[in-house]
């Protein structure tokens, strides 16, 4: 099949908004746009901020090549030719900052900031939302899921049933930043250094006459990585009893039965019966596998009711988060430069007040408690604002409801939104996988357990500056006059 650039991977309304400010001879005009979302998902008290690399890929990339020029030219007959070769030439020429990967991240925040000429600034957003939008969310499923899971080794199972490949490999790459230890997705594995894990399915067993032999078959074939699947027939009256029997061969060769996996039934009861048969057999360090339909209620439950599972295979739930398709991020104009060069705050007024923008550039910090380490609340003010950078004392106030408020003196704060591109040059080193994961262990570390429950955690507080709550309110009013 043809290969296609990324110019493309963006939504028809912003190519026509593209034109339409070339028509009108504001195409240059420059603009400031966030994105953020607006509502934790699954209930959780955070979510864990993913997607960076791949837009950091696609920015460096973005370019319209001849054939999506000529796509573009067939679509549209009004497009103007001059447009199209503006479009030519068009690179990302603005400056982007962003939230680093793993970092953890909470609604309202600016996660990506975006400066640049409209043309440029627009024509982003599709692309950013969709990569910022799915891996956030599936790390953040991870995440809840890892919450449970303590120290057991999580391996991530859901390519058959993710919402295609690139679904499968971002998303295994989400869990894996946010905890998992392992993929079953080879592919991920060589694009991402992620490890790999395997046993072997229920046909491997069906096409044996007999399961023992199966087992036996499958041991001699790979004796370094031997897990047997042990449901195909009976879990407790055949699975078990023969990889029992293999494993003591295995042991008389001087190797090893890796583990066994339970798939179907009772994975609380199966898992303690298994337990037990394997020790009575002296095979004590052979480990437990559990699969089947997995999300972070079950094995919490499945641990509550004393599960002996050392190991669990999550697919379905996690790469599809099923009980949460979407995360919901949005994009909105923040600034707009003036004739005089000057950027002047943009406000969205909404029927529903949760749904107002609030207006400017902004930088934000993490307000750290010095003596304990632990965060207090998030802070938004205007970059020229300079309390944060003198460390004087700051007023918290609630965005919604900024009476209630109140003043912190001592904090240490981090900078949480880093210059990825500066005037369209990447100044951003990307970090490798394994210095997300470990960052976004770090970030775990920084909050109170009661913002990481996993049900009804506290709200932890973003919080924006007195200048820009007079801002916002200022916009509103002058709105509502007109
Ligand atoms: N002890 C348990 N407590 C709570 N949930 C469990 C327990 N054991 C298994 N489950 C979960 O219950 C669901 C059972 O799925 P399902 O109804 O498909 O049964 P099954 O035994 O897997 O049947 P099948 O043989 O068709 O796969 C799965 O999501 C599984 O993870
Ligand atoms: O349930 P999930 O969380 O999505 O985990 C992945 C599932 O995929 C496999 O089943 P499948 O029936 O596709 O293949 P099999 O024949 O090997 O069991 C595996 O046995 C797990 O049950
Ligand atoms: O290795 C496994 O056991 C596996 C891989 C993918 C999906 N289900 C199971």
């Amino acid at each position: 099949m043809q290969s296609f650039g990324v110019a493309l991977h963006t939504d028809k309304y912003q190519i026509n908004m593209m034109y339409a400010h070339w028509v009108n001879g504001t195409h240059n005009q420059k603009v400031v746009f966030e994105a953020f979302f607006r509502k934790l998902p699954f209930g959780n008290g955070y979510a864990v901020s993913a997607g960076l690399e791949r837009i950091v890929h696609y920015i460096k990339n973005l370019r319209f090549e001849e054939s999506d020029l000529d796509y573009l030219r067939e679509q549209e007959e009004n497009y103007n030719p001059a447009f199209l070769e503006e479009l030519r030439n068009l690179r990302f020429q603005g400056s982007l900052y962003s939230v680093k990967e793993g970092t953890m991240v909470f609604p309202n925040e600016p996660l990506i900031r975006v400066e640049g000429r409209v043309m440029e600034a627009q024509l982003v957003e599709t692309a950013l939302l969709n990569y910022m939008n799915y891996q956030t969310l599936i790390a953040t499923k991870a995440s809840r899921i890892k919450n449970v899971a303590g120290d057991d080794v999580l391996m991530e199972f859901g390519t058959r049933r993710a919402q295609e490949a690139d679904a499968a490999l971002w998303g295994t790459r989400a869990a894996y930043l946010a905890g998992f230890d392992a993929t079953s997705n080879m592919l991920a594995g060589k694009m991402f250094g992620i490890p790999t894990k395997g046993t072997h399915a229920h046909s491997w067993v069906q096409s044996f006459e007999d399961e023992e032999e199966a087992f036996q078959r499958f041991a001699d074939a790979l004796p370094n990585q031997v897990t047997l699947l042990v449901d195909t027939y009976d879990t407790l009256k055949s699975g078990v009893p023969h990889a029992i029997s293999v494993g003591k061969k295995l042991a008389q060769e001087g190797k090893k039965l890796t583990a066994v996996r339970l798939d179907s039934g009772d994975l609380a009861y199966l898992s303690t019966k298994t337990r037990e048969m394997l020790d009575k057999a002296g095979l004590t360090d052979v480990k437990i596998v559990a699969s089947n339909d997995l999300d972070e209620h079950t094995i919490m439950n499945l641990k509550v009711q004393g599960a002996k599972v050392d190991s669990w295979g999550v697919g379905t739930q996690l790469i599809t988060a099923a009980d949460q398709p979407t995360l919901g991020g949005v994009y909105k104009l923040v600034a707009r430069e003036d004739a005089n060069g000057v950027f002047q705050p943009t406000i969205k007024i909404s029927g529903n007040p949760e749904k107002v923008t609030t207006p400017g550039i902004k930088d934000m910090y993490r307000l750290i408690d010095p003596d304990t380490g632990k965060a207090i609340a998030d802070y938004v003010c205007f970059p020229e604002e300079t309390t944060i950078a003198q460390g004087a004392p700051v007023q918290l106030l609630n965005p919604s409801h900024p009476y209630l408020n109140k003043q912190l003196t001592r904090y240490r704060a981090e900078a949480l939104l880093i210059p990825v591109f500066v005037a369209g040059e990447l100044v951003y080193q990307l970090p490798t996988l394994a210095e997300i994961r470990e960052y976004h262990r770090e970030q775990l570390k920084l909050f109170w357990p009661e913002y990481l429950r996993m049900l009804n955690p506290e709200h932890y507080r973003l919080h924006i500056s007195e200048d820009m709550w007079e801002t916002k309110t200022r916009l509103m009013k002058a709105y509502l006059k007109k």
